[in-house]
C-alpha cells in the first residue's frame, strides 16, 4: 500500500505541513490539492504584495508569479516585511523570492523583473489562473484589469493608504463588475495621492493584503469569494470596518460590455494621462466631514446607488431628478424623527444589514447644508456620514450633466 491511499492524495511532507490548514472545514484536502496545482500571479512586490505572497507561499500554493520592476529602499522595509535590511538595493522580485523559498522550498517562484505594460502583459498573465493587483497606480490598475477581462482571469485587487484600505475581487463570476466598470475614465490626477506623498501604516497594508490572500485560497478550495462585487473597505484609525455592494457589471463598459471596443491592452500611460503613474484613488477616503464636490459624487454613484435626499420643493423635484434621490423638503425633515426619515429612504432589502452614506441635494447647495445639521442634531440616525452635495443641481449641471435641466 503507498502512501497516498490513506493520505486521500496528500503526499506524506504534505499532511505534515500542512495540517492546521487541511483540518479546516470546508478547505481540508481538496483545498490543499487545489493548492499545489495552483498557479498565482502577484503584481508588486511591495507593501501588499510581501504578506499576499508570504501567506500563499505558507499556504502551499504551487506556482507563484511576481512582477516588478523595482528595488528595494530603505523606506519600504516599514511596510514590506518580506523584505530585509540586506536586500536594500537589490531587486525586489529576487528579495522576495529568497524569502519566499526559505518560507517553503516545496513550491516554484517564477520572478519576472519588469515593468508590466502593454507589451508583456498578456504574455505573462496567461501563465496562471488568478492575479492578485498589489501595485500602487492608475495605469496600472487599468492595464490588469483589461488583460484580466481579456484572457477570463479573477482578479484579487487591494489598495491602501494612510490609515485605509480596500479589497474588492473583480471579474469573478459572470455578474461581478470589471474596474473599468466602475471607474470608465481615470482618476483626475489633482484628487488622487500616492503613499510617498500621503503616507501608508504597515499593518493596514498587512490587512488588506493578508485579505488578498484569504480570497485566493477561497478560490482555490471553490468556495464563494466574500469580496467579488463587493468592497471592503478598512479605516485603521477608527477601527471600523464595511463592505458596499457594488453595481453589476456594465453592459456598456468598454472591455467587459455587451460591445467591447477594447479586445487588445491599450496605451495606458496616455489614457491616464501623465503622472497617473504611482497614484490611487481616492474615492471613499473623504473625510467623515467634508461636504462632496458635485464631481465626487459622481464618482461614489458610479461604484453603488448612494442614499440620497432632495431638498427642494415637489415642483421643482418634478421637473428633474437624479434617480436615487428621495423627496424630503426641510420642513419635513425638521417634522420626522431619524425611524421616519430612514423609512422614507426605503433601504434596500439586500443591504438593510449596512450601514450606508447619506447625501443631501438641493438647488445650490444651501438648504443641503441646513439639512445636514438638522439630520445630525436627531441623533440615533443609522447612517455612516450625512453629507452635501457642495453647488447643488446647478453645479451639476455645470460641471457634471450638461444635459441636466436648469431652472
Ligand atoms: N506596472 C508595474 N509593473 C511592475 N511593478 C509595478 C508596476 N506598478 C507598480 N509596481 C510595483 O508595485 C509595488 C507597489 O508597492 P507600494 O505600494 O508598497 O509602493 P512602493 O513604490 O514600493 O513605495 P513608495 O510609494 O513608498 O515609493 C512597487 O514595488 C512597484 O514597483
Amino acid at each position: 500500500m503507498d502512501d497516498l491511499s490513506w493520505t486521500a492524495g496528500l503526499t506524506k511532507e504534505q499532511a505534515g505541513r500542512y495540517s492546521r490548514q487541511v483540518l479546516v472545514q470546508d478547505f481540508g484536502v481538496n483545498g490543499q490539492k487545489n493548492a499545489s496545482t495552483s498557479k498565482v500571479l502577484i503584481i508588486g512586490a511591495g507593501g501588499l504584495g510581501c504578506p499576499t505572497a508570504t501567506y500563499l507561499a505558507g499556504a502551499g500554493i504551487g506556482t507563484i508569479g511576481i512582477v516588478d520592476y523595482d528595488t528595494v529602499s530603505l523606506d519600504n522595509l516599514h511596510r514590506q516585511v518580506a523584505h530585509r535590511e540586506q536586500a536594500v538595493g537589490t531587486s525586489k522580485v529576487e528579495s522576495l523570492k529568497i524569502m519566499l523559498n526559505s518560507l517553503n522550498s516545496s513550491i516554484k517562484i517564477i520572478t519576472h523583473e519588469a515593468t508590466l505594460n502593454s507589451k508583456c502583459a498578456m504574455e505573462i498573465v496567461k501563465l496562471y489562473d488568478i492575479v492578485c493587483d498589489c501595485s500602487d497606480n492608475a495605469a496600472t490598475r487599468y492595464l490588469i484589469n483589461d488583460v484580466c477581462v481579456l484572457l477570463d482571469k479573477p482578479l484579487v485587487s487591494g489598495s491602501a493608504l494612510r490609515w485605509d484600505g480596500q479589497l474588492t475581487v473583480y471579474h469573478y463570476g459572470k455578474e461581478g463588475p470589471c474596474y473599468r466598470c466602475l471607474f470608465p475614465s481615470p482618476p483626475d490626477p489633482s484628487t488622487v495621492t500616492n503613499c510617498s506623498e500621503g503616507g501608508v501604516l504597515g499593518p493596514v497594508v498587512g490587512v488588506i493584503g493578508s485579505m488578498q490572500a484569504l480570497e485566493v485560497l477561497k478560490m482555490v478550495a471553490g468556495l464563494p469569494c466574500s469580496f467579488a462585487g463587493k468592497l471592503f473597505l478598512y479605516d485603521g484609525r477608527s477601527g471600523s470596518t464595511r463592505t458596499i455592494v457594488l453595481r453589476k457589471r456594465s453592459p456598456r463598459c468598454a472591455v467587459c460590455g455587451d460591445e467591447p471596443s477594447i479586445t487588445a491592452p491599450i496605451d495606458y500611460e496616455l489614457f491616464c494621462g501623465a503622472g497617473a503613474h504611482d497614484k490611487i484613488e481616492r474615492i471613499w477616503l473623504l473625510e467623515q466631514n467634508e461636504r462632496v464636490s458635485v464631481e465626487e459624487y459622481r464618482d461614489i454613484r458610479r461604484i453603488a446607488r448612494p442614499l440620497l435626499i432632495d431638498t427642494r420643493p415637489p415642483i421643482e423635484f418634478e421637473i428633474a431628478h437624479l434617480p436615487e434621490a428621495t423627496n424630503i423638503t426641510l420642513n419635513d425633515l425638521s417634522k420626522l424623527d431619524s425611524a421616519q426619515i430612514t423609512e422614507k429612504l426605503k433601504l434596500n432589502a439586500t443591504e438593510n444589514d449596512q450601514k450606508k452614506d447619506l447625501f443631501v441635494i438641493c438647488h445650490r447647495g444651501n438648504d443641503s447644508q441646513r439639512a445636514v445639521k438638522i439630520i445630525k442634531e436627531k441623533g440615533n440616525f443609522e447612517f455612516l456620514s450625512v453629507r452635501d452635495v457642495s453647488g447643488g443641481y446647478d453645479e451639476w449641471a455645470t460641471k457634471v450633466n450638461p444635459n441636466f435641466p436648469v431652472y
